[in-house]
């Protein structure tokens, strides 16, 4: 406005002048016009660095040099959505933008005031978006009608009333048969009331301000994503179809990132399935407000058995808010993980989604796979649980209590990155083709025996139930389909998943530099060696300041020896649980290498091993039983790939680092040629009894003594061995008694042997693992949970309630925990 005026001014000054006044007025506003010009420009230079100081992050948001391509659809199952949604030239540079700033940009060339107040100016500038209230379409629904009048019957033949001899119509027009409906509709309205979102346009607002400033605090190294993933979203947006986030759940901050980032780039904020857990006062309202709709955390649990009128609600609330093209986001792990690895989907909501599109309520909906990762996790840690102590219940104090804990400490970068956006339809088309999880099964999960494990993949996948949340009965094929699609989005998710300097040190001191030494070094390599095998690095490249920063992070849970410059963690259990949650990133990341170096350490170490080579098919058989062992704990891969492929993958890359050599490789040719004819010979065989021998029975690896082979050995080692010493413990305090018995006791001799230092891992103590072996024995048949007076309790089922034949089955888990002479040098050091 200065300007305008100055220069309106100067104008007149040039203006000829018809006297001697007018001429001294005329000097005078010139002189007036660049005063105020001047004026301008000190107050346009005080505001910038005003607007400098106070809004530059205190450490600029982590921008790494270049970046792998992350997040892209699978290019196997979903190749047609990784082709589609891409700008080129943001997807090729990998920028990571700070989300913080897009308000910045948005008021970079405003008033002095929006740009000073750029926070509240973009929260006022928000689009706004409508969101149909659905409630009347669900009461309107047939299976939604159904399920109330199901109800009614059930309830009528619980009362007193005989009305069964009457025809159906005089018994639907009964009194008692109108009461009982009408008290069975009240229920229904309710449950559809409690589950229903209440999204509101200015709750949105305020609670996007709040966050901005939140973020600010909470994160000094700035909230970052990447601009391609945004790019791609607002592309996808454009095709009309809903989204659905599935974002893999580490923090209370998870939802909060999801929709703030969505709603800042001026995309649709989704509907969000609430556990009704988080329906606490206050908190409650004001998460309704911002789009959640509360889900309980068990649909046919003890505690609302088969509440047929709950399910239809749930099912008919989803579906037509799908229909109504809303975007909705479900965290497909169904809580959030304790241990920072990526936990077995839930497979409720998705196979919701599924039956949508199945039977064409819905076109097709792209589902968003969602990871986010936190230098220094927002909530604390998950210590106490992994202890075995209760989770504590979301109340209003404690909410309270967290959000000021969180606010006063400083958390470092957040990353939350949106990856390619998946078309159901196409994963749906693509699974059918698959044929390896198809076949029926004939038995349960059993224990590995030595022919182990050509069905793994599809036993895996293979879910008990035959119910849907949908209302009837599925296939098992269709259950199986709506499992693979859950353990692909999350497997894929976790490799996506910006890896942050606290995971990589964290990995490194618990595995390749247990001992102190060299741990820069090791932090150098395993980033270079992440970046190299397509990780995406949330830091920056100078592994010096990355170290430093995660000290930083890592406060008391790492112990630096001045004089020595050696780092070493905390020798307490809480600390390495702690450790370990941000080294298990990593941990998800090795899983299949690490897999086969235990398999070979399991075979090594047996006293008839001649230690010096190992056979193919050994090797293998021995990796594949290890990984059934481990089938709860870890997702090796996606289910368009076999675990027998996954695990040849890793064999693959022991032997490009060197820890094997295969024997023949001199004559690497001739067995290649040996094994086509073999095959040749095979198929040319005209007899379908023909047992095929196996090509690979020849093939034997020799196991490298190097040093750097050795270290490489104990690294993989390492990744699991506390995994395994949880799951050896479980089975030795195996019990008939309560479940919570049954972990109290495993975790009280864990801690026993670590405090005796007759175990070193700190990080085996933690009751999901314990947890996770029980249901492994479940599966396999050897305990049986019953629930018992409120109370979830086990027993052995025969043959297992003979110490032998028990010892005998837990054998298979400690034949993985064996005595290396590889730990001892690394307890040496
Ligand atoms: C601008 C700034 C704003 C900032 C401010 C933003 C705030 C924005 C909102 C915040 C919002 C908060 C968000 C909190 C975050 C959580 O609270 S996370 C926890 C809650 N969310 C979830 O759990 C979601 C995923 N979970 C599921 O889908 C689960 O399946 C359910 C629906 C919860 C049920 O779990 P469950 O009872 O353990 O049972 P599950 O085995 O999964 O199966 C249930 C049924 O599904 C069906 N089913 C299961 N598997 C299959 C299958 N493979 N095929 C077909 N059907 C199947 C069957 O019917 C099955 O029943 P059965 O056959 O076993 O009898």
């Amino acid at each position: 406005m200065l300007e305008v005026l100055g220069e309106r001014v100067g104008g007149w000054c040039g203006r000829e002048s018809g006297s001697l006044r007018q001429a001294v007025r005329a000097r005078r506003r010139q002189q007036n016009a660049d005063m105020y010009a001047k004026l301008d420009a000190d107050v346009a230079v005080r505001t910038t660095s005003l607007y400098r100081v106070k809004e530059s992050p205190v450490v600029p948001a982590p921008q790494p040099e270049t970046r792998p391509p992350a997040g892209l659809a699978c290019g196997r199952c979903a190749p047609v959505s990784r082709d589609s949604w891409h700008d080129p030239k943001i997807e090729d540079s990998g920028t990571v933008i700070n989300v913080l700033d897009i308000g910045r940009q948005n008021f970079a060339n405003s008033g002095v005031i929006s740009r000073y107040f750029c926070d509240l100016a973009q929260c006022f500038n928000l689009v706004k978006f409508q969101y149909k209230d659905v409630i009347p379409d669900v009461q309107k629904d047939p299976a939604y009608i159904k399920a109330i009048e199901d109800t009614t019957e059930e309830e009528l033949k619980k009362t007193d009333l005989n009305l069964d001899e009457k025809g159906d119509r005089d018994k639907r027009n009964s009194a008692g048969y109108l009461t009982v409906k009408k008290r069975v509709e009240a229920r229904a309205k309710k449950v559809l009331t409690d589950i229903s979102s209440a999204m509101s346009y200015n709750i949105l607002r305020v609670v996007a301000w709040l966050t901005h400033k939140a973020i600010r605090r909470v994160a000094g190294g700035g909230c970052g994503t990447r601009a391609g993933s945004v790019a791609r979203l607002r592309r996808a947006t454009a095709a009309g179809l809903p989204l659905v986030f599935v974002p893999l759940h580490r923090s209370h901050f998870d939802y909060i990132l999801v929709t703030f980032a969505l709603y800042l780039t001026g995309l649709r904020p989704p509907l969000v399935a609430a556990g009704d857990n988080m329906r606490i006062p206050f908190f409650g309202w004001i998460l309704r407000g911002c789009g959640a709709f509360y889900i309980r955390r068990r649909v046919d649990g003890s505690e609302h058995n088969g509440d047929p009128v709950y399910k239809a609600a749930l099912r008919s609330y989803i579906i037509n808010s799908l229909a109504a093209n809303n975007n909705l986001e479900f965290f497909i792990e169904g809580g959030r993980t304790r241990t920072g690895k990526p936990q077995p989907p839930k497979a409720g909501i998705l196979s919701v989604i599924m039956d949508a599109y199945l039977d064409g309520t819905i076109d097709d909906a792209l589902l968003v796979p969602v990871t986010l990762n936190y230098d220094k996790l927002v909530d604390g840690n998950f210590v106490r649980e992994q202890l075995g102590m209760p989770k504590q219940m979301e109340t209003f104090w404690s909410a309270l209590r967290g959000i000021w804990r969180t606010m006063n400490t400083n958390h470092g970068s957040i990353r939350v990155d949106f990856n390619q956006p998946i078309s159901l339809k196409e994963l749906v088309q693509s699974f059918k083709k698959y044929n390896h999880f198809k076949a029926p099964i004939e038995a349960p999960l059993g224990p590995a025996d030595d022919k182990f494990s050509s069905d793994l993949d599809r036993r895996l996948l293979y879910n008990h139930s035959h119910s849907s949340l949908y209302g009837d009965d599925v296939s098992t094929d269709h259950k199986m389909m709506v499992e693979a699609i859950g353990r692909h989005i999350v497997y894929e998710g976790a490799q996506a998943t910006a890896v942050m300097c606290t995971n990589v040190v964290s990995y490194v001191l618990l595995t390749e530099a247990r001992g102190g030494a060299g741990v820069r070094r090791a932090v150098r390599a395993r980033g270079a060696a992440l970046r190299a095998e397509g990780r995406d690095l949330a830091y920056r490249a100078d592994p010096d300041r990355c170290l430093e920063h995660a000290l930083e992070m890592l406060g008391p849970l790492v112990q630096r020896e001045r004089r020595t410059e050696t780092l070493r963690p905390t020798k307490s259990i809480a600390a390495e649980l702690e450790l370990s949650y941000y080294a298990n990133t990593l941990v998800a990341h090795y899983a299949a290498p690490a897999i086969v170096a235990t398999a070979l350490e399991s075979i090594v170490c047996r006293p008839d091993a001649d230690g010096d080579t190992v056979r193919h098919p050994e090797l293998l058989g021995a990796a594949l039983q290890l990984y059934e062992v481990l089938s709860e704990e870890l997702i090796l891969c996606a289910p368009c790939h076999t675990i027998h492929e996954t695990l040849l993958r890793a064999l693959d890359q022991l032997l490009a680092s060197g820890v094997l050599v295969n024997a023949e490789r001199t004559d690497g040719l001739e067995e290649e040629k040996w094994s086509r004819r073999l095959a040749k010979t095979i198929d040319d065989e005209e007899d379908d009894g023909y047992e095929r021998p196996d090509p690979t029975l020849r093939i034997k690896y020799i196991i490298q003594k190097t040093p750097e082979a050795i270290a490489e050995r104990r690294r993989l080692l390492l990744t699991l061995r506390p995994l395994i010493e949880s799951y050896s413990a479980s089975c030795r305090h195996l019990a008939p008694g309560t479940v919570k018995s049954v972990v109290k006791a495993t975790i009280d001799g864990l801690v026993h042997d670590y405090t005796t230092n007759k175990m070193p891992y700190g990080a085996a103590v933690s009751s999901d693992a314990v947890r996770n072996c029980l249901r492994l024995l479940r599966q396999w048949g050897v305990i049986e949970m019953y629930t018992d007076n409120k109370e979830r309790k086990i027993r052995l089922r025969p043959p297992y309630d003979d110490a032998q034949k028990l010892n005998d089955i837990c054998s298979h888990i400690y034949k993985f925990n064996v005595d290396s002479p590889l730990l001892k040098e690394e307890s040496a050091t």
